[in-house]
């Protein structure tokens, strides 16, 4: 068996995605995510010039030596653009090997360790009586776990929250990046009232996130990790940002708030310390930016072994090709934690046709062989690309911070 053809599908159905197709001699197809959001384009030309060409005639079912081939054979190792193509390509053979064994993804990983995938939604809102609301939505909704984000007084726009109250959040909002400003003090003074008020409505049982979005230095997110330990959040997650892993040992010695990072995390070597020294607690990587199926499975079984736990990255920014893909990880993994879910739009789902479905908070699979997830190629030309870039952030006193 050979590959025959292989190429790229951009589409834009309220935002850009990127698709990999790969067609087999014998007629079998699979498709993979490769949207790295604000550097799409970065990466279809990547796959198009240097990963395409090199797969031509080489058989589908070697996908552990195709991932070595694209990635020590590239001899340039890892970063996001290199590994969200490498991604695409092995999730799109995946597929092609679990169509060929007539089962879904979930079956040739290992089977189910689980009836179904615990999700978290986002509520945002501009105040915290109106992100209250919204966590009662969700509750409404049976999700069990809810990530709170509320606009902060005195900052003007603050990530995770939608500009307005009800909308659904997205950060690429401009054609070049938005400029916000950002207050360490007025966030750090804010958010625990924020989740006083939430355990105060809604009781000890529901699951509450934070995502601080890297904005922290180490020993102010130690602060915030203590001052919210009384609200027993299931995670804080990107308290600092994570290129230097130690950062993480100093907050770990301060709180016993559970600590989540690594949605930016293209490859194992990005989290290693991270895991062997126990410094967090939910790894969240995932398929499309890290490399694919092949290599989160090293990164979970290697979290595995230190008590760490998988909670992949799931925004509206992922195409519905890496959820469905995510889902049936999630439904084998061992070690699984939690799934973000933030719901695509109606005109999204249409143009990638899936068979997971969400019930009750939780995500089910899928019993369709492959990953489930489809592209209707003919409804994806109707939504062109249109450049999208994601803010940058500012302090009062203009110096760059991280967004
Ligand atoms: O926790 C999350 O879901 C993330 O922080 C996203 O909202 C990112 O900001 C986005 O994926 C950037 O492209
Ligand atoms: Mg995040």
């Amino acid at each position: 068996m050979k590959i025959e053809q292989a190429y790229t599908i951009v589409t834009s159905p309220g935002r850009n995605f990127v698709t990999l197709k790969i067609v087999t001699d014998q007629g079998e197809y699979g498709i993979g995510d490769a949207t790295l959001n604000g550097r799409e384009m970065a990466v279809v030309a990547y796959l198009e010039e240097h990963v395409i060409p090199m797969l031509i005639g080489r058989d589908p079912q070697r996908i552990e030596d195709i991932w070595h081939y694209l990635y020590r054979g590239a001899y340039w190792r890892r970063g996001p653009v290199t590994m969200s193509a490498i991604a695409a390509v092995d999730m799109a053979l995946w597929d092609i090997k679990a169509k060929l064994a007539g089962m879904p993804l979930y079956q040739l990983l290992g089977g189910k360790s689980r009836d179904r995938v615990m999700v978290y939604g986002h509520a945002t809102g501009r105040d915290i009586d109106a992100c209250l609301e919204e966590v009662a939505r969700h509750v409404d909704e049976g999700y069990k776990a809810v990530r709170v984000q509320a606009g902060v007084p005195g900052i003007a726009t603050i990530y995770g929250v939608a500009k307005k109250d009800g909308e659904p959040y997205e950060p690429a909002d401009a054609d070049l990046p938005a400029e916000h400003v950002w207050s360490t003090s007025k966030y750090l003074n804010h958010v625990p009232k924020l989740f006083a008020a939430v355990r105060e409505r809604f009781g000890d049982d529901l699951h509450v996130l934070h995502d601080v979005h890297h904005r922290l230095t180490p020993i102010e997110a130690a602060r915030l990790g203590k001052e919210v330990e009384p609200y027993h959040l299931f995670w804080l997650e990107d308290c600092v940002p994570a290129e230097n892993q130690e950062a993480f040992g100093l907050i770990r010695q301060h709180t016993t708030t559970p600590l989540a990072v690594g949605e930016v995390f293209n490859s194992l070597y990005d989290a290693k310390a991270l895991i062997e020294n126990q410094w967090i607690d939910y790894i969240r990587a995932t398929l499309t930016h890290a490399g694919g199926i092949t290599h989160m499975r090293r990164i979970a079984d290697l979290a595995g072994l230190y008590h760490v736990r998988t909670g992949f990255h799931g925004p509206t920014d992922l195409s519905p090709v890496c959820l469905g893909a995510a889902i049936h990880f999630d439904t084998w993994v061992p070690n699984f934690g939690i799934q973000e879910y933030m719901p695509h739009t109606s005109a999204t789902d249409e143009v990638f046709p899936h068979d997971y479905r969400f019930e009750d908070g939780h995500f089910i699979v899928g019993e369709k062989p492959g990953h489930g997830v489809d592209i209707d190629e003919q409804l994806a030309k109707q939504y062109p690309y249109k450049r999208a870039s994601l803010p940058v952030n500012r302090l009062e006193d203009g110096t760059l911070w991280h967004w």
